[in-house]
């Protein structure tokens, strides 16, 4: 029987995460739903061809491209299948009237000149990924390359498979190759990232990169995401709606402004925010093709949404290097060993904090502690029990600090204070109480820590330098006193 709590769970589930639970313990249902999801995006893609065996984008290879990635060469009697049931389909669609053995003959080709390209273009892609440590652009540029390189590939050795199938006239290749390789093309470079990311779903043990950029950064689309999608979707309509009453070219190339809102998500919008846009951008841009009659101006959608997509991928770039940003800013600013303040924050933070004090006319002290005899320590105890006097040192002396003092790491076993709003009188009871604090610290090992301290208060105009060398010699006083003591520099 469930307990309360796992039943709580299982409610708690939305039917998506059921059919995800379901397709992960399942291997024939997975296979089964790669199937009909191959054939689904073949169907889908047929609607909006705008010249035969040409469409606006193909989403197909987007899909071969992604489980490719994620499956290998286990994928492969899949696609096969699924490039047969495809060509019974277009045998019917394009009333070719083939025999059914020519049919099985036709989509077998049709498969293996499908599958050659585009399974060597994802395992080099793989190979790329994970034996170089690629920045994010250029595993961009990477990407953009094999799917530019796999879709012309395929482009030619389909076309010549569906002619020596017998469903393509021959000589159709000159004039079909390049609407043929901008809709794979498209169908790569838009669908096959947000394919990874759903198939890494069902498939959650298979490391891939695409997927990882999401996982990486993870972070919640900003509330405002939607409106800015709404605003892309609105746009992709006025636009057409302006090339379906115009009828002219010049009006159709409108399109390529979308590359703003596009470029505006990407830009400010986590990665699988941006690949979603994208995809509904594009599916939105094929299906008013199709039902506003645009498919004279088939070439140019085409161009735009390859274009924008590129753009766009570029620009996931930017949020992801502004976070790496902040975690390098903070990096440098965190002492890694204690993680308190490092000696350039403490340094930046107490010239900041001298201005303000003799701006507003407020008192600022300085304490600067040292442990007395750390060298001792080391050599007894070892080099990490050093470490870990220090680390405990340090959260320690953070528990006799208020929010608004600073305590950071001027080297070794030398830390600085900062106190604002702080008198001498104060300074001293706090460094009294953190010279407690370190008194009582239960070590791991038998060791009774004290430190000396250091303590300034600021005079009218001081400079930091000239602070912390008076503090720093209080110090050397309380060192010379016999240790364990503060001292006052007047
Ligand atoms: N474990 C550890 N030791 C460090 C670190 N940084 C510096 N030290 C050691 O800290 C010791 C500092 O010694 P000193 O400040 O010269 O002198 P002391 O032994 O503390 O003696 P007094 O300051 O005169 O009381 C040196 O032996 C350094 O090698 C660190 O990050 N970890």
């Amino acid at each position: 029987m469930l307990d309360a709590s796992s039943a709580m769970i299982s409610k708690r589930r939305t039917p998506a995460q059921v059919a995800i639970a379901f397709l992960q313990q399942h291997t024939s249902a997975r296979y089964l739903f790669l199937l009909i999801s191959w054939v689904a995006v073949w169907y889908l893609s047929g609607l909006v061809e705008y010249t035969e065996h040409a469409s606006i984008w193909f989403p197909p290879a987007g899909l071969t491209f992604a489980i490719f990635l994620i499956k290998g060469w286990r994928a492969i009697p899949i696609i096969m299948v699924a490039a047969v049931i495809a060509t019974l389909w277009t045998n019917t669609n394009y009333d070719l009237n083939l025999t059914y053995s020519e049919q099985i003959v036709g989509g077998l080709y049709f498969g293996v000149a499908h599958i050659i390209p585009y399974f060597a273009g994802s395992r080099f892609f793989r190979w790329l990924t994970q034996h170089n440590p690629l920045s994010l652009p250029h595993f961009i540029v990477g990407f953009l390359l094999v799917a530019g390189a796999s879709s012309l590939v395929a482009t030619f050795t389909v076309i010549l498979a569906l002619i020596e199938g017998g469903m393509m006239p021959s000589g159709a290749l000159q004039d079909t190759w390049v609407p043929f390789w901008i809709g794979d093309m498209a169908g790569v470079i838009i669908l096959a990232p947000l394919f990874v990311m759903a198939l890494a779903k069902i498939y959650p043990k298979v490391k891939i990169k695409l997927a990882d950029i999401e996982n990486e950064y993870s972070y919640e689309p900003s509330a405002s995401y939607k409106y800015k999608l709404l605003l892309s979707c609105l746009l992709i309509v006025l636009t057409m709606l302006l090339s379906w009453y115009n009828h002219s070219l010049n009006s159709t190339f409108a399109i390529f402004f979308l590359v703003i809102p596009q470029m505006w998500i990407a830009c400010t919008e986590p990665a699988r925010a941006s690949f979603f846009s994208l995809g509904i951008g594009s599916l939105l841009i094929v299906s008013l093709v199709h039902v506003l009659g645009l498919i004279e101006f088939g070439l140019v959608y085409q161009y735009a949404i390859n274009v924008i997509a590129a753009c766009a991928l570029f620009a996931i770039a930017t949020p992801v290097m502004a976070l790496d940003n902040d975690m390098l800013r903070l990096r440098l600013a965190t002492d890694s060993l204690t993680q308190v303040a490092s000696r350039e924050h403490i340094i930046k933070r107490g010239k900041l904090e001298l201005q303000r004090s003799q701006w507003d006319n407020s008192p600022l002290s300085m304490l600067v502690f040292d442990v007395d005899h750390f060298k001792e320590i080391n050599d007894k105890f070892g080099h990490r029990a050093g470490d870990t006097a220090l680390k405990e040192l340090c959260v320690a002396a953070q528990k006799s600090l208020r929010p608004s003092d600073t305590l950071g790491r001027y080297g070794g076993d030398e830390f600085i204070v900062i106190l604002p709003n702080t008198d001498q009188k104060i300074a001293r009871q706090i460094g009294t109480r953190i010279m407690q604090q370190a008194a009582n610290l239960a070590l791991t090992f038998p060791c009774r820590l004290t430190i000396s301290v250091g303590l300034a208060q600021m005079d009218t105009k001081e400079s930091f330098d000239s602070l912390f060398e008076r503090a720093d010699k209080a110090l050397y006083l309380a060192k010379q006193a016999g240790r364990n003591c503060i001292n006052s520099s007047d």
